[in-house]
Formats: C-alpha cells, sequence, structure tokens
C-alpha cells in the first residue's frame, strides 16, 4: 500500500480505538497523565523556565490534558507566570490564543473551540507545546489528524530548540512502526497516562 494510504487508514484505525474509550477510562487517563507529568519533572528538564504553554480541548477521544491545565491555573505548578495558549487555526497553520477564565470563544470549522486573542503567539514564542497525537511509535513517530497543522507550523523547529513538543497518547494509540513522512516534525517526547518517553 502506498504510505499515504497506510498512514491513512492506521488514522481510522486508531480513531475508532480512542474512541471506543468510555467516559470512565478517559476520566483514569487523564488523572494518571497528571501523575505522569508529576512524576517525570518534565519542566525540571531544561535550562529556562516553561511560561508559556500550548494544550488542546480533547476532542474526538484524545486524551485530556485539562487535570494538568487546572493543575497549572490552580496552584501554579512550574512559575506563577506560566500562561496557557489553545490551538486555533490559521490559514493552513496554527496560531496560540491565550486563555484564562475570562476568555472569549469562537468555534472553528472543524467544531473545536478556541479562545478570541488578536494578540495570538506564534509557534516558535511557546516554550512547551503538548501535541494532540492520533498514533506514536518508540521511535519518536507520531500521526496527526491529516490536516498538517502542527508539521507546518513547528517545521523549523529543531531538535532540543524551543519550544519543547511532547505529545499526548493514550497506550492504545501505539504502533510498532509508523510510516513516517518526510515532513513530520520529531517529537521530543511522549507522555502517556503510563509513562514518559524522551526521544
Ligand atoms: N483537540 C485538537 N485541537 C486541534 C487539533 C487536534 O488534532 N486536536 N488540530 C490538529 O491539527 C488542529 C485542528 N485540526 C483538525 C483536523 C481535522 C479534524 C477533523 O475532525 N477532521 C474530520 C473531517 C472534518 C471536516 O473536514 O470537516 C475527520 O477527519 O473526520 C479536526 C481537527 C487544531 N486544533
Ligand atoms: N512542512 C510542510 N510543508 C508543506 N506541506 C506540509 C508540511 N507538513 C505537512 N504538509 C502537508 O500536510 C498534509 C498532512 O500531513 P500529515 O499526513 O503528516 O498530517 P498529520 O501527521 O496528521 O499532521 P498534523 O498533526 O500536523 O495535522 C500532507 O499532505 C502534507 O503534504
Amino acid at each position: 500500500m502506498p504510505k499515504n494510504d497506510q498512514r491513512q487508514s492506521l488514522r481510522q484505525e486508531l480513531r475508532k480505538k480512542r474512541r471506543a474509550l468510555t467516559e470512565q477510562q478517559q476520566d483514569d487517563a487523564a488523572s494518571e497523565l497528571l501523575n505522569q507529568w508529576y512524576t517525570n519533572q518534565i519542566h525540571l528538564s531544561t535550562q529556562t523556565p516553561l511560561n508559556k504553554i500550548a494544550l488542546y480541548l480533547a476532542n474526538d477521544g484524545e486524551l485530556s490534558p485539562h487535570q494538568i491545565a487546572n493543575d497549572i491555573f490552580s496552584r501554579d505548578t512550574i512559575t506563577p507566570q506560566t500562561t496557557l495558549y489553545l490551538p486555533a487555526l490559521n490559514n493552513d497553520k496554527l496560531l496560540f490564543a491565550h486563555y484564562s477564565k475570562s476568555s472569549e470563544w469562537h468555534t472553528n470549522r472543524f467544531g473545536i473551540e478556541e479562545p478570541v486573542d488578536e494578540n495570538a503567539l506564534l509557534p516558535n514564542q511557546l516554550d512547551l507545546v503538548f501535541l494532540p497525537l492520533v498514533g506514536f511509535d518508540e521511535q519518536g513517530g507520531r500521526l496527526g489528524m491529516g490536516g498538517g497543522f502542527y508539521d507546518k507550523s513547528f517545521a523549523q523547529k529543531k531538535p532540543k530548540e524551543k519550544p519543547l513538543l511532547i505529545g499526548l497518547a493514550h497506550e492504545c494509540q501505539k504502533v510498532n512502526q509508523l510510516p513516517i513522512a518526510s515532513w513530520d516534525v520529531p517529537l521530543d517526547g511522549i507522555l502517556t497516562p503510563e509513562r514518559f518517553i524522551w526521544f
């Protein structure tokens, strides 16, 4: 099968798997993810503080980072200067809109909510980005929704440079080896409810 068809059929299969998780399984996974975030002290792994953090609003069975977000809001886990951002579609790339309890919201063309922010950040202005994954392998390969939004947004990024790119995924989204495309942006790590993998 040609590589793109292979990626497309894997995408359908893996999306079906994550959508089949029950609400209880999703809640447990989100709590375990918060535990892994604490245990692995990812925020202590860089020279500079991780002040600007991008996450996403879970959609289509994605592993939800909301417990990490709540924790950052309520306890200033990292530093009191930490601010949170969500992806906002901007042509074929992403900008990152600041969000807070007083944000106004807009629904994008995929039905996902985005905070309204006239001064949204460019991808390279962030310190840490949690990426939603459809699939991953243990070599740093990732499969997304197929829009290429994250790939295009972080195409200039070099490994170990800012921002740190961490994929979030359920264990059921792991495959042995993904068919990798030349434009795939390498991840710095993957956090699942069970473990953290550095690349
Ligand atoms: N939670 C979340 N937010 C995100 C992403 C994501 O993957 N997850 N994105 C990551 O890139 C961007 C949006 N990209 C997306 C690309 C495709 C679909 C999607 O559901 N596609 C449908 C077809 C919908 C249509 O064409 O109208 C599908 O494939 O079934 C959703 C989001 C930005 N925000
Ligand atoms: N840096 C880039 N420059 C130009 N086109 C790109 C780039 N990255 C990806 N694309 C295009 O975007 C489309 C989708 O890419 P791909 O299948 O890798 O999506 P994906 O893995 O689901 O990624 P994402 O999570 O970023 O949406 C491809 O057709 C590809 O040609």
